[in-house]
């Protein structure tokens, strides 16, 4: 086994090749600029070969390796017997035809480095992990893996082990580390249970119900960069979809995908992604009316919305042409009509069927008397059937379908909706489309209604995060856009915050169009230290998901319960105190809270941004704490928390779970009787 200068110096010798490699690269750059002469193919050609330039170039410093695993000699170790692999962020190697200094911790050899354990080594027989300061190489730990002796090699040297299977100095320490600015990857410390989630088959959709900081939007976003390499035509073409709950969200994950070397996956929130059908957002809508407009049952009452429009023609189609009239007798046409709903393809779809088969019809008697039907008198037969279609089939926009509903529901709801929610979501006063004060809800209808009467584009592979808060209608615009493609999704059941957050996965399964997806339960906490994880499993409890109670990796950490009489005051010092202390600080209490303590910090001459913001003291409005973490927390006053909203309590569990370090408890108030 190689000692720590031999490491280091190989260390060298694979940087020297990723320079070698970013030369080469540039230099196909200005190749690829003179010999390709058609425009398109250049272009790709360029635009490839300068982002693999860049993405190298960008690797600078970075450690090229961060494990590396020895195979046994022997029948287990198969066709890696007595080798031994180094596993970095990305493939590095000095010459083609020979094997590669370091392997893509994506390639099927990398997975025995996060799954083999002394119950089921692999044939490995010694892992090794490194350790790094900045650029350089400090130390490494081996984990021996194998028992019986023939599978181990000849000269082990104990160099800083950690016996067998045991958690490594190395390894604590990452997952311990304290946190500074954005999520990082997790590449080299991808645990076993993680790593199947992260390498299940494209085909498989998975949901991963996961507690507080078991790794779910890690895993989510290691799967993207897995499925990328192991299916990249595939996916080059439909695209991956990674969905979050809110902009600081997408900015606190958005630099994990590039770390990983990929720069092409649409990263989005929910409403942006319906913003794309082009209509802002100008109110708000009461949280009654929000609750119905997400309902599932809105699916069909839209439906009803845009297809009575659909009528039984009365009268019969004439087309006059030069000496002739071509004639499509009313029976035909209702026929035509009542083919075109029953085959139930999009709206649109549907009224060019009409139309084509009106036109296939004249066409049949025109060629009877022998008249040539060519391309120019199929497109005027066309023009001249569309009148008699518009009665009966019109052509619609969707915004204006939304607003003929939204101006009188009663219409299309009857019998769906009550007298009341009929009510709560009619507009005051009729409106057009161009002039709606529409809601975010709104966006949402919208989607269905543009999908029903066209359908959109799919994406190869969607990973949706904070799955439990989608609606209904939510989910069903995400299924559209995963119809051909698989999904990951990920959530806490504990941590449902909305008014229509799922109650189980089945029925959220099944919105989403996957009802055959598997659940997967994740319960090792990696963030929150086990304090604070017992302060948090009490509200559990209380709040209806029925979900099994994290266990916490980890040992360390800090709770402190503190009453003050005054709370601005209380967390001024607070803050005061994590400052002395290394990572980030989040101040996380009720978003009518945030302004008084931003002011009282400020008026102390701390320095403070938003959640996206970067900078070491973040003000988090709880409604906004989802999936973010700071190194130290301070909740203010949790009776606040749970009481702004109707699923307080479950905010509360957010809240509480953000530490990963420390976490201060300021209250005024009693606390929740659930915290116990
Ligand atoms: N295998 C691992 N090695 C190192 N760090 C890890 C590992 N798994 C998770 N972590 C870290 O633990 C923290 C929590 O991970 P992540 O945010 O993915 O969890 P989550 O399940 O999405 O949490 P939540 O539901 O509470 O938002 C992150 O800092 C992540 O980097």
């Amino acid at each position: 086994m190689r000692g720590l200068e031999e490491e280091q110096a190989y260390a060298g010798r694979c940087r020297e090749a990723l320079r070698a490699m970013v030369a080469g690269a540039r230099e196909n750059v200005v190749v690829g600029e003179l010999t390709w002469g058609d425009r398109y193919t250049a272009e790709r050609l360029g635009y490839y070969l300068k982002s693999l330039a860049r993405e190298l170039a960008d690797e600078g410093d970075s450690p090229p390796f961060f494990g590396r695993i020895e195979y046994g000699v022997g029948a287990s170790a198969g066709e890696h017997s007595g080798q031994a692999y180094y596993l970095g962020r990305r493939h590095i190697s000095d010459a083609i035809g020979r094997p590669p200094l370091v392997i893509d911790w994506r390639a099927p050899v990398s997975t025995a480095f996060y799954r083999a354990g002394v119950r089921d080594p692999q044939g490995v027989a010694v892992r090794r992990r490194y350790g790094w300061s900045n650029a350089t190489l400090t130390g490494f730990e081996d984990e021996q893996l194998s028992r019986q002796s023939s599978d181990v090699p000849a000269e082990v040297p104990g160099v800083a082990g950690v016996g067998r299977g045991a958690v490594g100095g190395i390894l604590r320490a990452e997952i311990e580390r304290p946190r500074v600015g954005p999520m990082r990857d997790i590449v080299a410390t991808i645990q076993p249970e993680q790593d199947e989630l992260v390498r299940a088959e494209l085909e498989a959709s998975i949901c991963v119900q996961g507690a507080p900081g078991t790794g779910k939007t890690a895993v989510g976003l290691h799967r993207a960069a897995y499925l990328l390499y192991a299916h990249r035509a595939r996916l080059q073409r439909n695209g991956v979809l990674v969905l979050g709950p809110n902009r600081a969200f997408l900015h606190y994950i958005s630099a994990v995908l590039p770390t990983l070397g990929e720069v092409d996956v649409e990263q989005t929130t929910v409403d942006d992604l319906l913003i794309g059908e082009k209509l802002t957002v100008r109110a708000a809508d009461e949280p009654a009316a929000a609750l119905v407009k997400h309902d599932g049952r809105m699916a069909e009452i839209l439906q009803r919305a845009l297809y009575g429009r659909v009528r039984v023609p009365r009268e019969a189609v004439v087309v006059p042409d030069s000496s002739y009239r071509w004639r499509v007798n009313q029976y035909e046409f209702a026929q035509m009509v009542e083919d075109a709903r029953e085959e139930a393809t999009a709206y649109g779809i549907g009224r060019e069927r009409v139309i084509s088969r009106l036109v296939a019809a004249l066409q049949r008697q025109a060629e009877a008397r022998g008249q040539n039907c060519n391309g120019v008198w199929l497109r005027r037969m066309a023009r001249a059937v569309t009148p008699a279609v518009d009665e009966v089939w019109p052509a619609v926009k969707p915004a204006e379908v939304l607003a003929e509903f939204l101006s009188d529901p009663a219409p299309a709801a009857e019998g769906i909706l009550s007298q009341q929610e009929q009510l709560v979501i009619a507009w005051k006063r009729p409106r057009k489309a161009g002039s709606a004060l529409w809601t975010a809800a709104d966006l949402v209808l919208l989607d269905e209604v543009s999908a029903l009467v066209g359908r959109g584009e799919s994406y190869g592979h969607v990973i949706i995060d904070e799955a439990q808060d989608l609606s209904p209608m939510q989910c069903r615009a995400i299924a559209r856009r995963s119809e051909h493609g698989s999904i990951t999704v990920l959530g806490d059941l504990a941590q449902g915050t909305t008014p229509w957050a799922a109650g189980d996965w089945a029925q959220q399964l099944s919105h989403l169009g996957k009802p055959e997806a598997e659940v997967i339960a994740l319960t090792t906490g990696y963030r929150v230290p086990a304090a604070v994880v017992a302060i948090a499993n009490r509200l559990l409890a209380g709040l209806q998901a029925k979900v099994p109670a994290t266990r916490s990796f980890r040992t360390d950490g800090r709770l402190a319960l503190s009453h003050t009489d005054d709370l601005a005051a209380g967390c001024v010092d607070a803050v005061r105190g994590a400052l002395k202390e290394e990572g980030s600080i989040g101040v996380i209490a009720a978003d009518e809270a945030i302004a008084e303590l931003t002011a009282a910090l400020h008026a102390d001459g701390i320095e403070t941004v938003a959640p996206d913001g970067d900078g070491r003291v973040a003000l988090v409005p709880a409604s906004l704490a989802k999936g973010l973490e700071y190194d130290h927390v301070i909740a203010v006053e949790p009776a606040a928390i749970a009481e702004a909203e109707t699923r307080g309590l479950n905010r509360l569990y957010v809240v509480l779970t953000r530490a990963v370090s420390r976490l201060d408890v300021l209250y005024h108030r009693p606390l929740p009787a659930e915290l116990g």
